[in-house]
């Protein structure tokens, strides 16, 4: 990489803006990064005005993370492609569902040897039966390096600047310091390991227990129940990634990207938030994630489903009982309480 890189932004929800923020103070301070950070905005209207002008204007997204300041060297654009088309490192932040698209309509129009940095948690559907995972989606359709951050970062907290750690997936030693360069912050604490994959399936797949988490808590159960769902969720969450992502490496579940976020998530998150509400109200996710996130998208549900397709596929729905009851729930197919039933006899209790 040579000197000045310019660096985009692609998302702008509570995550994406809890990210504008210290990727916009270190791209002022360091002189290596560009100090005008593009962030690409999926545009609407909030009482009669664009999002795009109350962020350029009040330097605050005042619908995802409102309270806090987005750095006025960060702009914000409304065109996917004129926010990345110079950019020499792409940040990809946008909830799962939507990469896929977003990533077709920038093929071809990007710099070639632009590098992507993927914060998105969550796998895709492939054809076939199987899943896929966003980084290396977004790598397939746009033939560039993508590397993956993943961790225990609610994002209201980091924007709070409450001290933290993240992971950092990055094989290769020449971007690594950059990437960690371009995010860390004193409260922001980034390691860098170099087993990608695991990283990410980490990512995706503690939002699947974290439903669960809620499920619980929904029922009234404790402390000691949620542990053991956070347990349980590891254990297939390691045997997931040793079955289909081998070779990884146990010592990856430790880091921030791990247990970490297991443990924040199934506490902190909105997928536990939605999830006990589901099983308090009897309503459905789809309107919970309407009636209580303004906006903000659920990636747990989402994600049990596409685990479930390839499970179901593969036939090996009852290796993975968490998962695989954690999605029949979410459908209706199965009532919450019978979710206590499914860990009672888990596989895991020799
Ligand atoms: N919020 C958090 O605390 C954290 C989120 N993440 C992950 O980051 C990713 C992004 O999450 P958030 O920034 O929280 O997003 P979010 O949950 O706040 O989602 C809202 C965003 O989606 C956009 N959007 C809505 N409809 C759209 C459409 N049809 N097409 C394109 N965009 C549309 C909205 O404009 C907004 O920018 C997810 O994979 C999430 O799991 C990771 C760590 C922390
Ligand atoms: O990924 C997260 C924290 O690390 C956010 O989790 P939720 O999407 O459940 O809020």
């Amino acid at each position: 990489m040579g000197d000045k890189k310019k660096v985009c932004i692609i998302g702008s929800g509570n995550w994406g803006s809890a990210i504008a923020k210290l990727i916009g103070y270190n791209a002022q301070r360091l002189n290596h990064f560009d100090s005008i950070v593009t962030m690409y905005v999926y545009e609407e209207m909030i009482d009669g005005r664009k999002l795009t002008e109350i962020i350029n204007q009040e330097h605050e997204n005042v619908k995802y993370l409102p309270g806090h300041k987005i750095p006025a060297n960060v702009v914000a654009v409304s065109n996917l492609v004129e926010a990345a088309k110079d950019a020499d490192i792409l940040i990809f932040v946008v909830p799962h569902q939507f990469i896929k698209k977003q990533c077709e309509e920038l093929k071809g129009k990007i710099k070639p040897n632009a590098v992507g940095l993927s914060l998105i948690k969550g796998f895709d559907q492939a054809e076939g039966g199987g899943i896929e995972l966003i980084s290396h989606i977004i790598k397939k359709i746009l033939n560039i390096d993508v590397f993956v951050l993943m961790g225990a970062n609610l994002a209201g907290e980091v924007a709070d600047e409450k001290f933290c750690e993240t992971t950092i997936g990055c094989k290769n030693p020449e971007f690594a310091p950059v990437l960690k360069d371009l995010i860390e912050t004193d409260n922001f604490k980034v390691s860098v390991v170099d087993d990608a994959d695991t990283v990410e399936v980490c990512g995706a797949l503690k939002n699947i227990v974290a439903c669960g988490a809620g499920f619980a808590d929904g029922m009234g159960f404790g402390d000691n129940t949620k542990s053991a769902i956070i347990r349980l969720g590891l254990m297939e969450m390691i045997k997931f990634a040793e079955t289909f992502y081998k070779p990884s490496q146990l010592s990856t579940f430790i880091e921030s990207c791990g247990v970490a976020d297991l443990i924040t998530t199934c506490y902190g998150g909105r997928n536990r938030k939605v999830s006990e509400a589901f099983v308090k109200t009897g309503k459905s996710i789809e309107e919970l994630e309407k009636e209580m996130l303004n906006g903000q998208k659920l990636q747990g549900p989402i994600t049990a489903l596409e685990v479930n397709h390839m499970l179901k596929t593969k036939n090996m729905e009852n290796e993975f009982p968490l998962f695989t009851s954690v999605h029949k729930i979410c459908t209706g197919a199965l009532k919450p309480d019978a979710f206590i039933e499914q860990l009672r006899k888990h596989p895991e209790h020799k």
